[in-house]
């Protein structure tokens, strides 16, 4: 199992053991610098791989390794200083009362030493774009202000991995993206890995690889052109595909011929005219 990866070599997961298997022998590997987007039906086990990643919950059946390191109940805090994870609601997340203390707490837990600290909490607001906000309290912030909050504590820690489970969801369209760009930012500043949870698909575009999950199992993987060009094996489970994708099949129906899956609207544009050169 090689560094700088998060392995899973066929994990199965129940929460209890009368209830149904909620992963089905899961297998996947996560490389350096990718971005990773998981998708799939609500219930189909997003959440429970995200935690599954950084030991809040333990498989019953196969393995994980975060960089060469086996999750269990002994390594789980040198884990989680490897992979930090952003939820949907940034309310549940606090617990300082001023933003200052608040990014200080996962730091605190891993038992950092103050000078770091004080370096660690400016550099990372500062990352986020909230390096005016370290007195402030954080219920007073917006939701987008809060996401960044917390994104922020996750990165004074200095993970390799960052996993964000809707982390966008509750925000307006532009917070979604303003937010998304400020992850990519430090992602590729700090050499991150990123995996993220979300049913916006115009983001899942942007993704380097894509996994979908059906029924706790990994129904398709693949880049993101690949996995929406295959819209057959995406309907049949019921999930969507991006606007500008259904835009091109109805272009197709018409008797377009595109060169390739559109994947945004600059490149239908450009698949386009160079349909129509050729005409
Ligand atoms: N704490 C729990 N106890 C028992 N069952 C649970 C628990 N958490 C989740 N489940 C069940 O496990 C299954 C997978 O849930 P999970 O949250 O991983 O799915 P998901 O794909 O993330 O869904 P969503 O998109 O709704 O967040 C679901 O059937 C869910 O009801």
């Amino acid at each position: 199992m090689g560094e700088r990866q998060v392995e899973f070599r066929n994990v199965s997961f129940r929460y209890q053991e009368d209830m149904p298997w909620v992963l089905k022998n899961v297998s996947f590997t996560i490389g350096p610098n990718e971005w990773v987007a998981i998708i799939g039906h609500n219930g189909s086990g997003k959440s429970t791989i995200a935690k599954l990643m950084n030991g809040l919950l333990f498989p019953q059946e196969g393995e994980i390794f975060v960089d060469g390191m086996k999750v269990s109940q002994e390594s789980v805090w040198d884990i989680r200083k490897e992979v930090g994870m952003v939820f949907q609601n940034p309310d549940n997340q606090f617990v300082g009362t001023t933003v200052r203390d608040d990014v200080a707490f996962g730091m605190e837990n891993h038992g950092m030493p103050r000078d770091l600290m004080v370096e660690r909490i400016k550099e990372s607001l500062k990352a986020v774009r909230m390096e005016d906000f370290e007195r402030y309290e954080p219920h007073r912030l917006s939701g987008g202000q809060k996401q960044r909050i917390a994104i922020a504590s996750v990165l004074a820690v200095s993970p390799k991995f960052i996993i964000l489970d809707e982390a966008t969801a509750m925000l307006d369209p532009k917070g979604r993206k303003e937010i998304m760009q400020t992850v990519r930012e430090v992602q590729q500043e700090r050499d991150l890995s990123l995996i993220t949870i979300t049913h916006d698909l115009q983001e899942v575009t942007q993704a380097s690889r894509v996994l979908v999950m059906n029924s706790g199992e990994v129904w398709m993987e693949g880049s993101p052109r690949e996995v929406f060009s295959s819209k057959d094996h995406l309907t049949e489970i019921g999930l969507d595909t991006p606007f500008v994708s259904k835009m091109a099949d109805h272009l197709k129906a018409e008797g377009v011929s595109l060169a390739r899956e559109p994947l945004n609207h600059q490149e239908l544009l450009e698949d386009l005219w160079t349909s129509r050169s050729n005409m």
